[in-house]
């Protein structure tokens, strides 16, 4: 029972906190106008800041990348009855990492995962990352998919090939896989760039692939003003709030707790 005064101050700061999330939807609203979609030297350049000025290891990141991805997958693909199957491609740099720690929360959400990881690097983090998934049982394929293998196995497929660093045209050994995602009709979620396209121009004229869920991770780049797709998302909650503010980024609040962010 509230006493007349304690009803009247919990009507007060229910009014407070109403107006609070109205207030905070109404400024992503409004971000989702003016958030900062980066070039790729601007990425690059926050990316490394991260790891110079604010001291963050390359892991420490790449968890908190990864887990975002997982979460927005599992919010837009939700489990049901079955597990699902989900293909992880991962390639050579910090994107084919993100594809692996993706891959080890998917498992832990119950998902299906299977990874492919052609070109390995002797790195400890990687190495590292591999045996986790491998621990948690999540078996590699050794032979390139092919379209109908990606089309009849698998519920999802995710594209964490190439991210902010890649350079057009793709080289051959990443020809088949590309080829394969581009064909499908499995959806794709791709990690912060659809692998191929030009990371500020976007698709490139002569064709590529067309991801349904697309995770931008720090902050969208160019490329993604041209993403068609169903869903798009934010993830990667690690920007501290002076790098924010230094390169505009204009980002919008995430909810509550949550690792990521949908902006459509
Ligand atoms: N600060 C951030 O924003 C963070 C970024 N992370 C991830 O790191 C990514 C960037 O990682 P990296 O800089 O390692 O680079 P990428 O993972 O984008 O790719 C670099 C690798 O791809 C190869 N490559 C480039 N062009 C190619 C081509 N045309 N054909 C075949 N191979 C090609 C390169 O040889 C290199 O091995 C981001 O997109 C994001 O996914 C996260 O891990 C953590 C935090
Ligand atoms: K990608």
């Amino acid at each position: 029972m509230f006493s007349q005064q304690g009803l009247r101050l919990y009507r007060f700061l229910r009014h407070i906190n109403k107006k609070g999330t109205e207030f905070s939807s109404l400024r992503n609203k409004y971000c989702t106008y003016t958030m900062k979609y980066l070039e790729q030297n601007e990425a690059i350049n926050i990316d490394q800041e991260l790891f110079t000025t604010y001291k963050f290891s390359v892991d420490q990141l790449m968890e908190l990348a990864g887990l975002s991805c997982a979460v927005s997958i599992a919010e837009c693909y939700p489990l049901k009855k079955i597990n699902k199957a989900v293909l992880v491609c991962c390639g050579p740099g910090n994107n084919g990492g993100d594809g692996l720690v993706c891959a080890r929360h998917l498992k832990l959400f119950g998902y299906n995962p299977v990874v492919y990881y052609p070109k390995r690097t002797e790195k400890e983090l990687y190495q590292n990352l591999t045996v986790q998934c491998k621990a948690m049982e999540i078996p590699f394929l050794e032979q390139v998919p092919d379209v109908n293998e990606l089309n009849c196995t698998y519920d999802i497929l995710v594209d964490a090939l190439f991210g902010f660093s890649f350079k057009p045209p793709v080289r051959p050994e990443f020809a088949s896989i590309l080829d394969g995602l581009q064909e499908t009709h499995t959806p794709i979620c791709s990690i912060d760039i659809p692998s191929g396209w030009d990371v500020e121009t976007g698709i490139p004229a002569s064709g590529g692939i067309k991801p349904e869920l697309l995770i931008s991770l720090t902050a969208p780049k160019k490329c993604a003003n041209t993403f068609k797709g169903k869903y798009h998302y934010l993830g990667g909650r690690f920007v501290p709030p002076a790098l924010a503010t230094k390169y505009n980024l204009n980002l919008p609040d995430y909810p509550g707790t949550s690792c990521c962010i949908k902006l459509n």
